[in-house]
């Protein structure tokens, strides 16, 4: 085959706790990530040229090397110099239907599916966990994004283990168009404000356990209760990103007086999202939150958590 069509699902954070400094400049995390079905499509393209190509149907996303799709193709060409030479350049088409800069994992969506997808094209019969490495040098994210569904993720949040799919559950996600969050302000901005409550800083380790859950979100995964994983969503970085975005902090209020089982800002935001245990509770959700907010700013969507990551169309 020398054209390939992937999906690459939106992702959110059930769960985001931040335990303290890395010496590599991160932050160590506990993250409890979730595949849903808001995807962005990606087309890839053997060309003849020993060229990468970058497309975009949206003006805001680099159509150049700073783009992570890019990055990703470039990372294959270097790490595999001989496919390269044998089956030529590559051409990637984005379809770009998750919003930018949003906390939903776009980019590390779209980047992940290149590596699936040029996997494919260069016949390199790679595994998950070799793809999930290569993954990791491109962002913290994107070994998530290969395999998808639902996950429990430290370190920096590129060490994975699978938790049980949570496919029955709905969202409605809401974001305002003229809003987009950097995550390095995110995390930077936390480490200033509250770097000294750290986990690692031995005396605030009493008080910090007794007011994280991130065992109990899991038992609530296992037991597929999804009023019972609405109560425990958690995102320590709403605490620099609500005060700093009203708009944030009043959609989260609107959501949560909208009928929903809980609501949260997804990674660094500014998208929040609506936890809801029925397609039918979503619609009324949608609903409530458009008269509550009638903003033409705002965007919303129903969307459905998924178990899977990057799919071949
Ligand atoms: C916040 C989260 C939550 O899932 O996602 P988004 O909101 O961006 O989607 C992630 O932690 C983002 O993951 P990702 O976007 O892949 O991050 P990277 O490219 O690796 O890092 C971007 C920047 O975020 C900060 N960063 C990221 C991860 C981490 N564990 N500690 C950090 O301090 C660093 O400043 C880094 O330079
Ligand atoms: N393929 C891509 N899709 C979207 N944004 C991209 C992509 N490649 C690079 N970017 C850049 O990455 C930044 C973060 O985008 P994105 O991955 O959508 O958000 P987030 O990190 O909040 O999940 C954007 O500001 C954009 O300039």
């Amino acid at each position: 085959m020398r054209s390939y069509s992937l999906i690459a699902p939106a992702k959110i954070n059930l769960y985001l706790e931040i335990l303290g400094d890395r010496p590599d400049g991160y932050h160590e995390l506990v993250m409890i990530l979730q595949s849903i079905d808001l995807a962005d499509k990606i087309d890839l393209r053997a060309i003849s040229t020993d060229t990468i190509r970058v497309h975009c149907d949206n003006a805001q996303v680099p159509a150049d090397k700073s783009n992570l799709a890019y990055r990703a193709a470039e990372l294959m060409a270097k790490q595999f110099p001989e496919s390269f030479a044998q089956y030529g350049g590559v051409e990637i088409t984005i379809h770009k239907k998750i919003p930018i800069a949003a906390g939903l994992a776009g980019g590390s969506s779209n980047a992940a599916a290149v590596l699936v997808g040029i996997d494919l094209l260069w016949k390199l019969g790679l595994t998950q966990s070799e793809l999930q490495e290569l993954a990791a040098q491109i962002g913290s994210d994107v070994p998530f994004c290969i395999a998808g569904g639902t996950a429990i993720a430290t370190g920096r949040g590129e060490q994975l283990s699978p938790l049980p799919s949570l496919d029955n559950l709905y969202i409605v996600l809401g974001k305002h168009r003229s809003l987009a969050v950097s995550t390095v302000w995110a995390y930077s901005t936390y480490r200033a404000t509250f770097g000294h409550t750290y986990t690692r800083n031995i005396q605030n380790l009493e008080s910090r356990a007794q007011a994280v859950h991130s065992g109990s979100m899991v038992k609530a995964i296992i037991h597929e209760d999804g009023a019972e994983i609405a109560q425990k969503l958690h995102n320590d970085l709403e605490k620099v990103v609500l005060p700093e975005y009203p708009k944030v902090s009043q959609l989260r209020q609107a959501f949560q007086a909208s009928g929903a089982n809980g609501a949260m800002m997804s990674g660094s935001g500014p998208t929040v999202f609506a936890l809801c245990t029925s397609l039918e509770q979503a619609q009324q959700v949608h609903q409530q939150v458009r008269q509550i907010i009638p903003d033409p700013d705002l965007d919303l969507w129903i969307a459905r958590m998924c178990s899977g990551g990057i799919q071949v169309s």
